[in-house]
């Protein structure tokens, strides 16, 4: 029997090669395509992505990833290889990224151990909450990968962390860091799901009940799968390491695709109607990402921006995401570590 040597894959959600309407819509066929992501029949799946959305969507959203995209490619993809070249710099085992969608891909990550000796992999979904749409669909690709090229490898998959100690402390020293001392709301607005993605999942058939039954259960089988729970749990755990009463804090969810209800309440509907409501002086968090992408830095940072001053904000302050902050990367070695003793260096 070969010894184990362990390996630790960081595995984000990806961005297209280049800011051209081709790449953006490679990667938007290939990521749409994905039925946990877009889970209707595989037939009405195409006709939606590739007969209308891939007909339209490129050429916009191709604008707005040139609008964040920096010398060295896309944020989201600059940003985890740092947090991978500090993770290196702790850790004396390897450590590589893969990306759900596009290059460097999920094989691309693990063929790169295996080249290193790794026969143990420690698989970590950069997701701090569980969605069909994000950790399930990183699991299922990276199973298909090893049973089709790496049959020999083990993979250990680190599990959503929306709840645990470290991370919302980490989280928490992020917010308070970069908080302005005078606002009226600090808004989390997290990545929307369709709501039917709740119910597929939810194995308790509670979620249907109603939100608030969502947010407040104590249902371990409802929980450990309700990306809604999830995050309203985030919340409340900040909140009141933030000392912050509940009337200064609201959740949202941002990014909706297509005409399909997703979970409510809208952040760009939310930023319409604050100031009307008196919220004024607004800070905005997004913790569904670790890292600062498309969805952050050009949906909240700029276009967020604009629609709450339009309707009458005064100000508006994004606060960035965890990405290669130090606290951060020593969580996730403290997570890694908790998959296997003794990989420090
Ligand atoms: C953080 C968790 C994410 C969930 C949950 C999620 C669900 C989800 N997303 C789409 C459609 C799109 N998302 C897009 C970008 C994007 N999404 C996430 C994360 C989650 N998505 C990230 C980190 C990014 C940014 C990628 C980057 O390169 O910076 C896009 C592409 C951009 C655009 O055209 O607007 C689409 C489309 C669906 C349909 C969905 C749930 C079903
Ligand atoms: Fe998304
Ligand atoms: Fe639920």
């Amino acid at each position: 029997m070969q010894s184990p040597k362990k390996g630790i894959l960081l595995v984000n959600l990806g961005s297209p090669k280049s800011t051209s309407v081709k790449d953006v819509k490679e990667y938007l066929d290939e990521f749409l395509m994905d039925e946990k992501v877009i889970d209707y029949r595989w037939i009405f799946r195409a006709l939606l992505v590739k007969g209308i959305i891939l007909n339209i969507r490129p050429k916009k959203s191709a604008e707005a990833y040139k609008t964040v995209w920096t010398p060295e490619g896309s944020p989201l993809i600059v940003i985890t290889e740092k947090i991978q070249q500090k993770l290196q710099d702790r850790v004396s085992i390897p450590v590589e990224i893969g990306m759900r969608y596009a290059e460097p891909s999920i094989q691309t990550g693990l063929q790169k151990l295996v080249d290193k000796g790794v026969n143990e992999v420690i698989l970590f979904p950069l997701y701090p909450q569980y969605a069909m749409s994000t950790t399930e669909t990183v699991i299922e690709k990276a199973e298909e990968v090893r049973a089709k090229y790496f049959p020999h490898l083990t993979i250990d998959y680190v599990p959503p962390f929306y709840q645990e100690e470290k991370y919302i402390e980490c989280l928490s020293n992020s917010i308070e860091k970069n908080l302005p001392k005078d606002f009226d709301m600090l808004l989390f607005s997290y990545h929307g799901v369709p709501e039917r993605h709740l119910y597929k999942t939810d194995k308790s058939k509670t979620c249907k009940i109603d939100d608030t039954h969502c947010i407040h259960s104590n249902n371990a089988l409802h929980n450990t799968l309700c990306y809604r729970h999830q995050c309203y749990k985030t919340t409340e755990l900040v909140r009141k390491k933030l000392g912050l009463p509940e009337e200064k804090v609201m959740v949202t969810f941002q990014s909706r695709l297509g005409k399909d209800k997703w979970i409510e309440p809208y952040t760009d509907e939310t930023l319409e109607n604050l100031p009307k409501k008196g919220i004024k002086k607004l800070a905005v968090v997004c913790p569904a990402f670790v890292s600062d992408c498309l969805e952050t830095l050009e949906e909240i940072a700029v276009e967020g921006k604009e629609e709450f001053l339009e309707a009458g904000g005064a100000s508006f302050t994004y606060l960035p995401c965890l990405n290669d902050d130090d606290e951060w990367v020593e969580v996730l070695r403290t997570y890694s570590e908790n998959q296997v003793q003794n990989i420090a260096k």
